[in-house]
């Protein structure tokens, strides 16, 4: 399969590392919620607060049934992406899917720094409570599962190649 998915939590490298593993592999590089802005012609956060998480989920799900089989590219999804049973369908119809397994800890700090964004299913519990909510749901759609803790992009971005076979 010349197609990677990465799945994960926010913050646990998809959107980085799909794009180094792509530039590294020569494929095309896909990310769920750039395509999102692009179409919006808005930052992910603007629209996140125009329509709310819940129809966001919707419009992630969207997006990601329309991606197409066509050509090698590693896609980089939302960390939500997983509520939907039909787009993980479709992913995995189309790539082999591959679960970023990052330790809480490291999360945080990324998220902090990174341009806010609207995280859908957040509640009192914080990202504590959202990790152990979703982690099922992760497992359950990952062909594959690596574990990164405290890796630099470039190594980890290695690792992921390796364990994934791909060239
Ligand atoms: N293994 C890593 N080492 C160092 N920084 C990382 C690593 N993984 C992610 N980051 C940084 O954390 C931030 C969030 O990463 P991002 O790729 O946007 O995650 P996601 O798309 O999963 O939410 C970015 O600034 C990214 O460069
Ligand atoms: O986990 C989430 O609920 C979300 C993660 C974000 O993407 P990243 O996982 O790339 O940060 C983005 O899709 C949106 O803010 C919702
Ligand atoms: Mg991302």
């Amino acid at each position: 399969m010349n197609r990677l998915t990465l799945i994960g939590m926010p913050g646990s490298g998809k959107s980085a590392l799909g794009r180094i593993i792509a530039t590294r592999l020569g494929w095309q590089f896909i990310d769920t919620d750039l395509c999102i802005e692009r179409r919006f012609g808005k930052k992910l956060q603007a629209v996140v607060d125009q329509v709310g998480t819940e129809e966001f989920a919707r419009i992630e799900e969207e997006t990601v049934l329309g991606l197409t089989s066509e050509g090698a590219a590693v896609i980089s999804t939302g960390g939500s992406v997983v509520y939907s049973e039909a787009a993980m369908r479709h992913l995995a119809s189309i790539s082999t899917i591959v679960f970023l397994d990052v330790p809480i800890h490291r999360l945080h700090p990324r998220i902090a720094r990174a341009a806010p964004r609207g995280i859908v299913g957040m509640g009192e519990g914080g990202l504590e409570e959202l990790y152990r909510r979703r982690f099922e749901l992760y497992h359950k759609y990952a062909h594959s599962i690596v574990l990164l803790d405290g890796e630099n992009l470039q190594d980890a971005a290695t690792r992921i190649i390796s364990q994934c076979g791909v060239s």
